[in-house]
């Protein structure tokens, strides 16, 4: 995350992701937490947004500015928004709905938004967070989704504008879910996703894994995976694998290192092997309000001045990585691709014992996601 930009100097024509949705669904919440490493429990004080606030993320793959509405104001009903001016260049528009409160409003407030904003540019991916879904039961959340797809549904089809897609996601602060969402909906916005694909999909079919996460260190959101299809288990675990490593690091350092280094280096496996072998990761799935946050702003400006020096030097030596073996017999492989991204694999224990081969594949794997990245910043940069 380079800047954070509260006034409306006029940025970029990189793609936007605008965060819209009625007062106290959320907004701020979710792009503090995702985006600013805020702890969850922390955006019980936030305060109400006032005035458009406009992000600038640029982080390796990872490239759009992030626009926070405030939810009191309709921006359709004010003369003094040009629609143009908001949705000209939009690749996302997520539509936040408080899943505990009475949603009527919000739908009324969404079809006109997904309305005008299509009229303006139809080529807005159209997103809907139905929120706040930790309060909820699993019978209910489903329920929910139903009736709020349900009733969209009926309004666009009144409207004869079925051709208008919407995608649907329950999502909240306190778990991995808000992860997931924002990896498919940035996933969308990553031009190179395509090649990554295939690059997860030929390391994985030559090495033995069965699944595979290309993950952005900082926000936790995977940029891609391979074709096999993603269980929300397997999510989690390797997406917990980086907070354990962070952890840890914070707790011991990262060996040869300044105090101001981070990297995710010196994980168990380089601390004398078999630290976790044949144990359970000691991992709890749904324990954000729980986890530890050593120094979490110290570690979010550490990993902010490092993706700064990545961005001037454009290269890493580092050889980061870590293993964790499970009580099924599997095996949770991650290694550091560069400063900004990890790769994340889960593989049965045999198929590891060929980690050679695994090592070898990856360094392949680094060097062509290195070349991609490359290419993809020099095209930018010529646009
Ligand atoms: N239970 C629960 N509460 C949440 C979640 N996300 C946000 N909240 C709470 O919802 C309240 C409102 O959050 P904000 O992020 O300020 O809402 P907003 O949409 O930005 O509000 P405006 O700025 O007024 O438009 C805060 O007290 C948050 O702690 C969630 O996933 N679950």
């Amino acid at each position: 995350m380079t800047l954070t930009l509260q006034h409306d100097q006029v940025l970029s024509d990189k793609p936007r992701i605008l965060l819209m949705g009625l007062q106290r669904s959320g907004k701020s919440s979710i792009q503090r937490v995702v985006f600013g490493k805020m702890p969850p429990n922390d955006t019980l004080y936030l305060e109400s947004t006032t005035k458009i606030q406009k992000e600038d993320i640029t982080r390796s793959f990872i490239d759009f500015q992030i626009w926070d509405f405030p939810g009191q104001v309709d921006f359709f009903d004010e003369l003094a928004y040009d629609p143009q001016d908001i949705f000209g260049t939009v690749g996302a528009l997520i539509f936040v709905i408080d899943a505990q409160d009475d949603y009527n409003d919000a739908l009324h407030r969404l079809f006109t938004t997904v309305t005008s904003a299509y009229a303006v540019n139809p080529s807005i991916t159209f997103e809907v967070l139905i929120h706040k879904v930790d309060g909820l039961s699993d019978d209910y959340k489903i329920d929910t989704q139903r009736d709020v797809q349900q009733r969209m549904g009926d309004a666009l089809a009144d409207a004869q504008m079925e051709y208008i897609h919407l995608t649907y996601y329950l999502t909240s602060i306190y778990d991995n879910s808000i992860y997931e969402a924002f990896s498919k909906i940035i996933q969308k916005l990553i031009r190179e996703l395509p090649t990554l694909e295939n690059l997860l999909n030929v390391l994985c079919s030559n090495s033995g894994i069965d699944k595979a996460y290309l993950f952005d260190t900082l926000t936790k959101i995977y940029i891609a995976t391979d074709s096999s299809p993603v269980d929300m288990q397997s999510y989690e675990l390797c997406s917990d694998m980086i907070d354990v490593c962070i952890d840890v690091e914070c707790i011991y350092g990262a060996q040869g290192s300044s105090p101001n280094d981070l990297s995710l280096a010196q994980t168990p496996d380089h601390m004398g092997g078999d630290a976790l072998d044949g144990q359970q990761t000691p991992i709890s799935l749904d324990n954000h309000e729980n986890q530890l946050h050593p120094d979490s702003d110290s570690l979010e400006r550490r990993l902010i001045d490092h993706q700064n020096q990545e961005q001037n030097t454009h290269s890493s030596d580092s050889e980061a990585s870590s293993l964790i073996k499970l009580d099924n017999g599997d095996v949770l492989y991650m290694r550091e691709v560069n400063r900004l991204l990890v790769l994340i694999c889960l593989l049965r224990q045999d198929n590891f014992e060929k980690h050679g081969l695994i090592d070898y594949n990856f360094q392949c794997f680094k060097e062509a996601v290195t070349e991609v990245f490359e290419f993809s910043r020099k095209r930018n940069t010529q646009q």
